[in-house]
């Protein structure tokens, strides 16, 4: 008989995890779909509502309080400090018992006045646990990774082994582990039913105080650089069968609503639990090209003399709206003037994905709770499969030129197009052996650079890794005059599906608002002139640059001063060269021309600082 899979874990998050008032924290859990919450002792205190009135609201949502956390600086004392603590303790067994929660947190101390004696601790706690028996709860004690005496979980582990008492058990936190650098592994030796609680959380990589790191930097697990998955295998392996809770503590995220958060939170935990299989979701279906980019403009002159010059034409034409295909090699661009009312002016709207299964593709995406988007735009419209990202721009999932599936391409009619950059098939027209590729010019899309909203950049990583199967970099930070910018980018195995996520120093920012569209070239020099030639204006670069550029890369001085003169930008590192330079911007849009040599894998992080610096002095195309 085959054995019966594991049930999916419970799911829970912690209040201090979202922002708000306790009841908009509650109701923004229950409505992302999670089975409970912690309630964090704070939000408890500042709340209007008494205990049971917040017991009675958890139940009309359909939540269980599932732990309460925490209690500070009981174990390891002077006896007079002990039986404080003691009086203090059985005050919140009674309020637990008020808020029918069963289990309570107990973080390791961190007082000056607690002794660095196992033992003591030890008897305390059992004494503590006794206490919390007569009320009918378990106690969970938890290593703080600063704890004073106490910082590891397998410390933690010897002391409740140690008290050997059925109502202390500990409690395990995925960054306390992982920060310390603790190896993982000896979870396995704990027994399962004494893991009384488990609390996730991923985070960055920082070298940083490690109080700090957890206070404001902590994120959901897939956001940050940990192993969160690993460790969650040896607790299971352990036999530990309780929820699974979120517990972020996070400078944005106590800023953002606490709506989106909640569902960023459980897609996060789907993400995670699909890891070590314990939820099935529709397999990942990993994009492998961009099918088109679509700007919605209010003035189509600014954008479509940019895209000319850059040797794209106009090939098609919507049957139904007036939307224009323009293209050039495999890149297609629409330009859409239907969203004419757009306070914005020009921007990226929309991203078609190229998949290989488009509808698993988008079973994944609903399933993850991405919004799904009308299958039709319009009446008549091809039905695709789209949802929105995190920042509102729409995911198109697109099968094209395959004639078993709907194809995008036949809401449009092909117009009559002269010039070099299309064969007569319509087909990319940079294929070897093609007489267009003799004329410098883009040949596909390199990448998009997606600028997010200040409070949804860990969202958007999560979003693209989980939703999509891309995977992500480290994050860079980028200097510009008037901020910093923090940059991602998540690719394909391949690198045919390139996105750099970043996010700006704030609201107001125009620069940092930005997006691009970058277009692979084989020569940017050539590419460069021709646009110029063709009308074009490029970004210009302070000469201070490739003064550095000379003596930093021994450049010859006929080349530099090629590239000054085009505004090129130059990097190399161990596998190659890039060399790319920008368009002026039209409304939040901007084009890069990139040649990447040898096998650079980058996006210019080196030269963004004087790229953005630049733009702040450019004047902008209208549109
Ligand atoms: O930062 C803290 O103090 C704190 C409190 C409770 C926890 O469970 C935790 O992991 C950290
Ligand atoms: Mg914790």
């Amino acid at each position: 008989m085959p054995t019966a899979k594991p049930a999916p874990p419970r799911t829970c998050v912690a209040t201090v995890s979202l922002s708000g008032s306790l009841t908009e924290k509650l109701t923004a859990a229950a409505r992302a779909g999670f089975d409970g919450v912690e309630i964090f002792e704070n939000d408890l205190l500042a709340s209007p509502l008494d205990a049971t009135e917040i017991r009675a609201r958890c139940a009309d949502l359909g939540l269980t309080i599932d732990l309460y956390q925490p209690m500070r600086d009981i174990e390891a004392v002077p006896a007079d400090l002990f039986a404080a603590n003691l009086r203090r303790a059985r005050h919140k067994f009674e309020l637990m018992n008020r808020l029918g929660t069963d289990t309570v947190l107990v973080c390791s101390s961190v007082s000056p006045h607690a002794v660095d004696d196992d033992a003591l601790a030890a008897g305390q706690l059992a004494r503590l646990a006794d206490l919390a028996q007569e009320f009918g709860v378990r106690v969970a004690y938890e290593a703080l990774a600063w704890g004073r005496h106490v910082s590891t979980y397998d410390h933690a582990w010897r002391i409740v082994e140690t008290a050997g008492h059925p109502a202390l058990g500990t409690c395990l936190d995925s960054f306390h582990i992982l920060s310390r650098g603790s190896d993982p592994r000896g979870i396995e030796d704990i027994p399962g039913e004494k893991i009384f609680f488990l609390q996730l959380a991923d985070a960055p990589p920082l070298a940083m105080d490690v109080l700090q790191w957890s206070r404001h930097y902590r994120c959901f697990p897939g956001q940050g650089g940990f192993d969160v998955a690993g460790l969650l295998r040896h607790v299971l392996r352990a036999g530990y069968t309780g929820p699974l809770s979120l517990e972020v503590f996070n400078d944005v995220v106590r800023q953002a609503e606490a709506g989106p958060t909640a569902v960023d939170a459980h897609r996060s935990l789907l993400v995670l639990q699909e890891a070590v299989g314990r939820v099935e979701l529709p397999a990942p279906v990993v994009p492998t090209g961009i099918a088109f980019a679509e700007l919605v403009t209010p003035d189509a002159e600014p954008v479509t003399a940019v895209l000319g010059a850059l040797g794209f034409a106009r090939t098609a034409r919507h049957r139904g709206k007036p939307v224009d295909l323009w293209q050039r090699g495999e890149a297609r661009i629409l330009v859409n003037t239907a969203g004419a009312a757009r306070r914005d002016g020009t921007q990226l709207a929309a991203i078609g994905l190229e998949f290989p299964d488009p509808a698993g593709a988008a079973r994944r995406a609903e399933a993850l709770l991405a919004p799904v988007l009308p299958r039709r735009r319009a009446p008549g419209d091809t039905p695709l499969d789209a949802v929105a990202a995190p920042d509102g721009t729409e995911l198109f999932f697109c099968a094209t030129g395959h004639p078993e599936l709907p194809d995008w391409r036949t809401d449009f009619e092909d117009l009559p197009v002269t010039g070099e950059t299309i064969g007569p098939d319509r087909s990319p027209a940079a294929a070897p052996g093609d007489t267009s590729a003799a004329v410098p010019g883009p040949l596909r899309v390199d990448h998009l650079a997606l600028s997010q909203p200040w409070h949804q950049f860990d969202e958007a990583v999560l979003f693209h890794r989980g939703v999509l199967g891309l995977d992500a970099r480290e994050s860079v930070d980028l200097a510009d005059p008037y901020g910093l910018l923090r940059s991602r980018a998540v690719s394909d195995p391949a690198g045919r599906v390139r996105i750099a996520l970043s996010v700006g120093p704030g609201p107001a920012d125009d620069t940092a608002h930005a997006q691009h569209i970058a277009l692979a070239t084989a020569d940017v020099v050539a590419a460069a002139r021709r646009f110029r030639a063709a009308g074009g204006r490029l970004l210009a670069i302070p000469a201070n640059y490739y003064d550095d550029l000379a003596a930093r890369y021994g450049l010859p001085d006929d080349e530099c001063r090629t590239y000054r003169d085009l505004g090129i930008l130059y990097d190399r590192d161990g596998r190659g060269e890039l060399r790319h330079c920008y368009t002026l911007t039209v409304g939040r849009v901007f084009f890069e021309l990139v040649q990447r040599d040898g096998d650079h894998p980058g996006y210019g992080a080196p030269d963004a600082p004087v790229r953005l610096a630049a733009q702040h002095g450019a004047r902008h195309l209208g549109g």
